[in-house]
């Protein structure tokens, strides 16, 4: 997995369909992923001397900055996490507790290359899935019990001797019929045509209960994972489920791609991917440097800066998937820098986010694109959420004009949230919509201005209701 070679301009392009305004703060992290690239291009020696140009995105809450590296990743496909600054100064963190920032990133990596994965054996999963189906659909009689014993001896030493973990194998322990073998063939042609979707059939899966729970911080700094162990030499407990076809046959398909793909090549490729590609998003990295107001009992501020060098300057971490070098990694920090400024954090860690880009407030204006222009846009999420109820919405513009409004003068009279106002107001908006929708012939309503004054206007014209409820 390499880097995306996506140039800037295109990327900002696709950043532009989802997130208003912010350009200059588009701009700075597109070209930061490809200087990424553009540092990868070089000879080791030229790569050692150019430090990685990481980001610091200034600005008030609410306003893109979570967004913009958000959907960055998506577009290039890279893993991401977004951790607090300030997670780390809570009373009982300690020092190699950052490193889980990078576990993490590992993990997000595992999901993305798993379903790449998955994606690449498919066809053979599905295939296989079938199969699975016709023989549940029409059983075999079992076998007698001691030439069963015998052949499962014989499959587990088989499977043991190709390096594979021992399961017994059902469909070897079925005697089959020709009359079996007609109506397994029969069934074939029905579920093939589709007709079978609806049948109820029962399929074993492993019991999600059994899955891998809370473990020490010791041995998550350790980077080993207990359950992941011990899971290894116990057999899993299975469950049974009676589910319609074409669920089974997902889960199915799901069983069979995770047997085929290689689980080797999948912890290799999401730790390059993460080395090469990933992106973390630290936010609050104001809050960890010396400001105003200092719990008693916190971490040291500067202690914490002081962990997390290590890693954006680039160094090893443990991973129960292996070492993982973040030399290449991308960090993007965030603040609202209210109380201090960047200067005020140590200057090895000042020195490592050298691009600094600062994003504004947002306007009544930008309120008005928000709602509307994004694909998928809040309003289009509530029109196509009460279109389920066989209610069609339509906002007018001046009631769309009246919601931003009302929307910047909450933030001002109150706490400003920035496009997170939106959320509420729209949800106190369409409240008696979402209630009552499904019981109601409503039939087509249009949001208009005097609907959104009556819903919401008066409230925020409280200032201490609006605190509650917007
Ligand atoms: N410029 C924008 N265009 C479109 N949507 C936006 C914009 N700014 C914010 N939003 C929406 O508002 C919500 C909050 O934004 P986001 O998470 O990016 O905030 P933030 O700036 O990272 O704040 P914080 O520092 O508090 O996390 C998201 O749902 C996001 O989609």
């Amino acid at each position: 997995m390499t880097e995306s070679t996506q140039t800037p301009k295109e990327i900002v392009d696709v950043l532009d369909q989802y997130i208003v305004g912010q350009n200059e703060a588009k701009k700075a992290v597109a070209v930061a992923l490809r200087n990424r690239y553009r540092r990868m291009q070089l000879s080791k020696d030229m790569q050692d001397e150019i430090s990685p140009k990481n980001l610091l995105m200034i600005g008030p809450t609410g306003v893109g900055k979570t967004e913009i590296a958000r959907r960055l990743a998506k577009i290039v496909n890279a893993p991401f996490v977004k951790v607090e600054a300030t997670k780390f100064t809570e009373v009982g963190y300690v020092g190699g507790d950052v490193e889980s920032m990078v576990r993490d990133l590992v993990e997000n990596a595992i999901q993305l290359e798993r379903a790449d994965q998955y994606k690449q054996v498919h066809v053979e999963a599905e295939k296989q899935a079938n199969n699975r189906l016709v023989k549940l659909l029409v059983p075999a009689k079992k076998k007698e019990k001691r030439q069963n014993d015998m052949q499962n001896l014989m499959n587990m030493f088989t499977q043991m001797q190709n390096g594979q973990m021992p399961s017994a194998d059902q469909d070897d322990q079925e005697d089959v019929t020709d009359d079996i073998r007609e109506k397994r063939m029969s069934t074939a042609e029905k579920l093939k045509a589709g007709l079978l979707e609806n049948d109820q059939v029962e399929i074993e899966m492993d019991d999600p209960s059994q899955q891998p729970a809370g473990q020490s911080t010791m041995m998550n700094q350790m980077g080993i994972d207990l359950n992941d162990t011990l899971s290894g030499l116990m057999p899993k407990k299975k469950i049974k489920r009676t589910v319609p076809v074409s669920e089974a046959r997902e889960i199915l398909t799901r069983q069979a791609s995770e047997e085929l793909i290689n689980k080797a090549d999948l912890y290799h490729n999401a730790i390059v991917r993460a080395e090469n590609t990933g992106i973390i998003f630290i936010d609050e990295i104001d809050k960890i440097a010396p400001g105003k107001s200092q719990n008693s009992g916190e971490v040291s501020r500067e202690g914490v800066q002081r962990d997390i060098l290590p890693i954006v300057e680039g160094s090893q971490v443990n991973t129960k998937y292996g070492t993982v070098n973040t030399d290449h990694m991308l960090f993007i920090g965030s603040g609202a820098f209210a109380e201090n400024k960047p200067s005020d954090l140590i200057p090895e860690l000042q020195g490592r986010f050298p691009i600094r880009v600062e994003l504004n407030e947002l306007t009544k204006e930008d309120f008005v694109r928000i709602l509307t222009e994004p694909t998928n846009s809040l309003t289009k999420q509530y029109i196509a959420l009460i279109g389920t109820d066989n209610i069609k919405v339509t906002f007018t513009i001046e009631a769309i004009n009246r919601i931003a409004e009302i929307a910047t003068d909450v933030n001002h009279n109150t706490d400003n949230i920035g496009a997170r106002r939106l959320h509420t107001i729209l949800e106190k908006l369409l409240e008696d919509i979402l209630y009552e929708g499904p019981d109601m012939q409503m039939g087509d309503i249009t949001i208009t201005e005097k609907y959104v004054d009556d819903k919401v206007g008066k409230l925020a014209q409280n200032k201490d209701l609006s605190r509650y409820i917007l």
